[in-house]
């Protein structure tokens, strides 16, 4: 981590200073090393090679804002979003996330399928740090945004549909009280109908000072959505700044792209 050290002010929900993450390359590539250190002591060993995911990435989020990040695929936004959401470490630099923060960065899969739709979202309730009575509080609107009754409620999550673990997604993501609310890609199989109810509630969020990071390779909905962006090339920033100059030159980039792969 880097030693400078800012701090988050007022107005700022998220603050990003030179972040980087590498992986180390080659699967178990350390067990490798490892086992060949015993079969060959003493012998130089060749260096770890290491993907640089994230390189010196800084910006600022503001509270009540919706913000994006937009990039190719593998540019790093899911990596961004993990680090974000305290899932995985930063290799250098540093950030600050002010209050709660709800992740959704898949559909379902931090369900226990043995748990009913009630358990579950109790449980992530709990993880989020939330007590008893916030928990209880928010599970009728759950229940509703899910439009599922209390025999659905009281059912084996192993037993639901994708549509129905979609719906609970995002009703406990959007119930439960944070400051701020990760979205990574989890509307681009939701049906018309969903796609605008999930997007009038992050307007809602908005409207309620809190803070939405949404990302989408749907860049109407993200123009739609956010006021802000980041645009991530391999990893870099490429262009931070409002969502209209951000979207259209990464627009027009992607379409130079496109046209190149098509002649
Ligand atoms: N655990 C890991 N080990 C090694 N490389 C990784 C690991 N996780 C991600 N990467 C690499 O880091 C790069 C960035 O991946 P990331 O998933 O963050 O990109 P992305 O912009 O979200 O892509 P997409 O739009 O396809 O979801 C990719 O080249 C990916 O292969």
């Amino acid at each position: 981590m880097s030693s400078e050290t800012p701090v988050l002010d007022e107005v700022s929900a998220v603050r990003a200073r030179g972040l980087s993450k590498s992986y180390e390359l080659g699967e178990l590539a350390s067990l490798k090393r490892t086992l060949r250190s015993i079969t060959r002591l003493g012998r130089a060993q060749p260096p770890v090679e290491r993907f640089h995911a994230l390189r010196d990435v800084s910006f600022d989020i503001a509270r009540g804002e919706a913000f994006t990040i937009l990039g190719h695929n593998g540019s790093g936004k899911t990596t961004m979003m993990s680090i974000l959401a305290a899932i995985t470490p930063p290799s250098d630099g540093w950030l600050d996330v002010r209050g709660r923060v709800v992740p959704v960065l898949s559909v379902g899969s931090s369900f226990h399928p043995d748990l009913t739709g009630e358990e579950n979202a109790v449980l992530f309730g709990t993880i989020l740090g939330l007590d008893g009575d916030e928990i209880a509080e928010a599970m009728p609107g759950i229940a509703e945004f899910a439009e599922m009754d209390a025999d659905h409620m009281e059912t084996p999550v192993k037993r639901f549909s994708e549509g129905m673990k979609a719906r609970l997604t995002f009703a406990t993501a959007l119930r439960f009280p944070a400051d701020v609310y990760i979205f990574d890609e989890v509307l681009t199989f939701a049906d018309d109908h969903f796609k605008a109810t999930c997007v009038d509630e992050m307007r809602r969020l908005v409207r309620e000072g809190r803070t939405v990071i949404f990302v989408s390779h749907e860049l109407d909905l993200v123009r739609d959505i956010c006021t802000r962006g980041l645009w991530l090339d391999r990893g870099e920033v490429r262009l931070l700044g409002e969502i209209e100059e951000v979207a259209g030159e990464y627009a027009a980039a992607r379409a130079r792209h496109e046209r190149a792969i098509a002649t």
